[in-house]
């Protein structure tokens, strides 16, 4: 039976990654993604700017909404201390079971928790499943119409405090018009805009990052 995409992705870093090395798993992919086949990871340009907002951040609670294959999940996981932890939804089990493999093939197992079902549903129980008090970064890559409905979920939760940032994949292309309007006009938030090109390709694209004033 024919393999899937995220299927070859998991061969590739398994055949050309080290094991417990997050950097070379991040490589294998990017090179596979760039030589092989085109895969929606953030991708090394913007996996730049997302390193230099977890640096600068330091969170010690993150949620990711989106994981695919664990490409961000363990690019943000191989910067944060040793405590922090990183919650990542997927609504596709098959991506889900495929990011546990790759998380694993990075020895990031004790810094992720990979949870499968639909946003709407888990954010609400963030708190009694998992004990969050409130997220310090959250970084959105997930169904690009789920990102506005999501934001004001976790602002209804109390999932969200002065200081957190929201960090947003895709703003242009393939674009979050919705989202971009609320975080750039809402009084709640303090927005900027990073420029840079959709993964693998020279198409602009770019994150936000929307800092929740409270
Ligand atoms: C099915 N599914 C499970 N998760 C998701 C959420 N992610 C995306 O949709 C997504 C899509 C693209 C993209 C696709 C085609 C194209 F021509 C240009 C861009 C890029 C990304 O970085 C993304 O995150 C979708
Ligand atoms: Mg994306």
């Amino acid at each position: 039976t024919q393999s899937t995409r995220p299927q070859r992705l998991l061969h590739a870093v398994q055949k050309n990654a080290t094991r417990g090395d997050p950097r070379s798993v991040v490589k294998a992919i990017d090179n596979f993604c760039r030589q092989k086949e085109w895969a929606m990871n953030v991708g090394d340009e913007k996996g730049c700017i997302l390193d230099s907002v977890v640096s600068e951040v330091n969170p010690v609670t993150v949620l990711e909404l989106g994981t695919y294959c664990g490409y961000s999940t363990v690019r943000i996981a191989s910067l944060l201390p040793p405590r922090a932890k990183i919650i990542t939804l997927e609504f596709n089990p098959d991506y889900a079971k495929i990011a546990r493999q790759v998380i694993a093939w990075a020895g990031l197992e004790d810094k992720i928790q990979v949870v499968e079902g639909p946003s709407g549903e888990w954010i609400p129980k963030m708190k009694e499943q998992f004990g969050v008090k409130t997220f310090d970064l959250v970084f959105l890559d997930h169904w690009k119409d789920r990102y506005l409905p999501d934001t004001k979920l976790l602002e209804d939760c109390g999932l969200l405090r002065k200081g957190t940032i929201l960090l947003a994949d895709n703003v242009i292309c393939p674009g979050t018009p919705d989202y971009l309007e609320y975080v750039r006009n809402s009084p709640r938030y303090k927005s900027q805009y990073f420029k840079s090109h959709l993964e693998y390709t020279k198409a602009e694209d770019g994150l936000e990052k929307s800092v929740f004033l409270g």
